[in-house]
């Protein structure tokens, strides 16, 4: 939804997810006079509203004025944000949380009964608008509900609706994703060190096969084992370096991470939240 519908969208803990959800909706189209944010810290609410032009404001008063109230905190501080904005949510507003593991009926429970909510993970390549937005309703969201967030974060990247029993799995993929990619660039920049290249050359080669492989599986329609086996020269390169990963049990090791990763999503839904 745009600015001309004049609905208030309000950011509640915009942090590091919050702002490059704002500032992808501002490109996108949104006025910043729509847009409300909410933080801990004043010196943080001034530097948004500098940056953007944005209103600050307390939780309490997003709740009053806003339509959509998308709810951006840590998990960890979820129970504590719901405990300020419970008395001042009406069944009128769209709920919309982006936080890792969190329930819709966690929230639902929170709120007054029948307030849609919406189970939104997100990824940092919204700040570039391509984003992975992940959505899923609560028991009270219609369908109406789920386009708006659709609308929200379609601004800034792809969406994707899934049953809310599958969230977990998403965010191990999804909103975890891109650290993993970093994580490859980082030990491939070192491995070119090793092999005497200087780190901004190594970085700038790495970054550019991440570049063209991931255009190349965004857009040829092949299968990844089919674009690496092109790759692949028999009795060449690749082949040495690809056995040197199975030796090292490097696919069973990222099958182990983003199990771990998803079963951390269904610790913070369940209260463990050290
Ligand atoms: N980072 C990522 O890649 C992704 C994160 N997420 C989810 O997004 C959420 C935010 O993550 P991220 O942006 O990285 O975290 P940040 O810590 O950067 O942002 C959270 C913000 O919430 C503020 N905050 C906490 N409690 C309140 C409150 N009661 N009222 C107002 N503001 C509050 C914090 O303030 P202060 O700065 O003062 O602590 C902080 O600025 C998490 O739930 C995470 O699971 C989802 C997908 C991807
Ligand atoms: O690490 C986290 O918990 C958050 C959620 C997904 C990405 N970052």
């Amino acid at each position: 939804m745009s600015s001309n519908t004049s609905q208030k969208v309000a950011v509640l803990g915009t942090g590091k997810i919050g702002e490059a959800l704002l500032s992808g909706m501002i490109r996108g189209g949104w006025a910043p006079a729509d847009l409300l944010v909410t933080t801990r810290r004043q010196e943080r609410a001034d530097e948004l509203r500098t940056r953007y032009g944005v209103t600050p404001v307390t939780n309490a008063e997003a709740a009053k004025q806003a339509d959509t109230l998308i709810l951006a905190c840590k998990p960890q501080d979820m129970a504590k944000l719901l405990d300020e904005l419970a008395p001042h949510v009406t069944p009128d507003r769209l709920v919309i949380s982006a936080a890792a593991g969190i329930t819709t009926a966690f929230i639902e429970e929170r709120l007054t009964e029948s307030t849609p909510v919406v189970r939104v993970m997100p990824n940092t390549p919204v700040l570039v608008d391509e984003g992975m937005s992940v959505i899923s309703a609560g028991s009270h969201a219609s369908s109406a509900a789920l386009a708006h967030a659709e609308a929200i974060f379609g601004a800034v990247g792809k969406t994707l609706r899934v049953p809310e029993t599958q969230q977990d799995a998403c965010t191990a993929l999804s909103g975890s994703g891109p650290a993993y990619f970093y994580f490859l660039v980082e030990a491939m920049t070192d491995a070119g060190i090793l092999l005497g290249l200087p780190r901004d050359k190594a970085h700038d080669l790495i970054v550019q096969a991440a570049i063209g492989a991931s255009v190349m599986l965004r857009d040829s329609g092949e299968h990844p084992v089919k674009l690496r086996e092109n790759v692949t020269s028999p009795a060449g390169t690749t082949i040495n370096a690809i056995r040197e990963l199975e030796n090292h049990g490097v696919r069973a090791a990222l099958i182990a991470a983003l199990e771990a990763a998803r079963d951390r999503s269904r610790e913070l839904a369940s209260g463990n939240n050290t």
